[in-house]
């Protein structure tokens, strides 16, 4: 089974397209787990599946690296609109793409070759009701800097979907945030019927933030596309970043340009890398 290792700012994944040869009936999670490992299997973030779609010009699925399926994936996305044009399977610079959270659109910038550099993606509206993150409490209410207890700690949250749920906190350094301790209790805590991604901000003025995340499903990662536009929304909605204009976000993996514009949509603009092309042996997988 042919592979494509790319990532997104260190946000890495294996990409199998299924444009091109069907897996049949794989459990992709039980791939996922075995692919992502890094000693006994590639060593990812997760998986991504390139395929077609009904309801938008292609698909994009997305599993973590302990085989649960994520809804959206930020720099996956931007990756998967790389290779789609890269590979000449968009036949514009602009396209649809599905995905559990919802269809996106991306638009590729290209440079003198032709080749994918940066790409933007129209992320659509976020999700701020309870009951659409989700998460416990009455589900037309929202979590904005919400006093939350878990377990013996108290936290203060605002949380967001972007088709996948994020529990974002401000705090004064994120170096100094014990991410793997209390990222996995947060994750974990019934209070989230999905899970959550848990997201780390510092407000560094009105118009950057540096941000660390805990991913639901895969940990401490080197950057997430959808916690960026978790955090700028967050950080709107607590006054602490202007509003309507590009947001930089720096996160360890590099920096990703965010904007919630006036009509509601979330902005994301990032570059998109090859790592390697291969062969899985599927048969050590099953
Ligand atoms: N790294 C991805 C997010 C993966 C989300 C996944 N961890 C989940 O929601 O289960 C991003 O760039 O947006």
């Amino acid at each position: 089974m042919q592979f494509t290792k790319m990532h997104g700012l260190g946000n890495n994944y294996i990409f199998f397209n299924l444009l091109e040869t069907s897996m049949g009936e794989q459990d992709f999670a039980k791939l996922s787990k075995k692919v992502s490992n890094v000693n006994f299997g590639i060593g990812s973030d997760g998986i991504i599946l390139i395929g077609s779609s009904d309801v938008a010009d292609f698909q994009m699925r997305i599993f973590n690296a302990d085989g649960s399926e994520g809804r959206n994936c930020g720099n996956g996305l931007r990756c998967v609109a790389k290779y789609l044009f890269d590979h000449m399977y968009a036949a514009t610079r602009d396209f649809t793409i599905e995905t559990l959270g919802g269809v996106v659109r991306v638009e590729v910038e290209v440079d003198k070759r032709q080749i994918v550099r940066y790409v933007t993606v129209d992320m659509g509206t976020p999700k701020l009701l309870k009951g659409m993150i989700p998460m416990a409490g009455n589900p037309s209410s929202t979590a904005i800097n919400e006093p939350i207890s878990i377990g013996a700690k108290l936290f203060h949250m605002t949380c967001v979907s972007m088709g996948n749920p994020h529990a974002i906190q401000f705090v004064d350094d994120i170096e100094d945030y014990p991410l793997s301790t209390n990222g996995p209790i947060i994750e974990h805590s019934n209070l989230f019927p999905e899970r959550v991604n848990v997201g780390i901000v510092t407000v560094r003025n009105r118009n950057e933030l540096n941000y660390r995340v805990w991913e639901r499903g895969s940990g401490i990662t080197m950057a997430c596309g959808t916690g960026a536009c978790a955090a700028v929304v967050a950080a709107t909605l607590n006054d602490m970043i202007d509003k309507y204009i590009p947001i930089t976000v720096h996160l360890p993996g590099g920096d990703l340009t965010v904007s919630w514009d006036e009509h509601d949509h979330v902005w994301m603009r990032g570059q998109a890398e090859y790592i390697c092309h291969g062969e899985l042996v599927m048969e050590e997988i099953n």
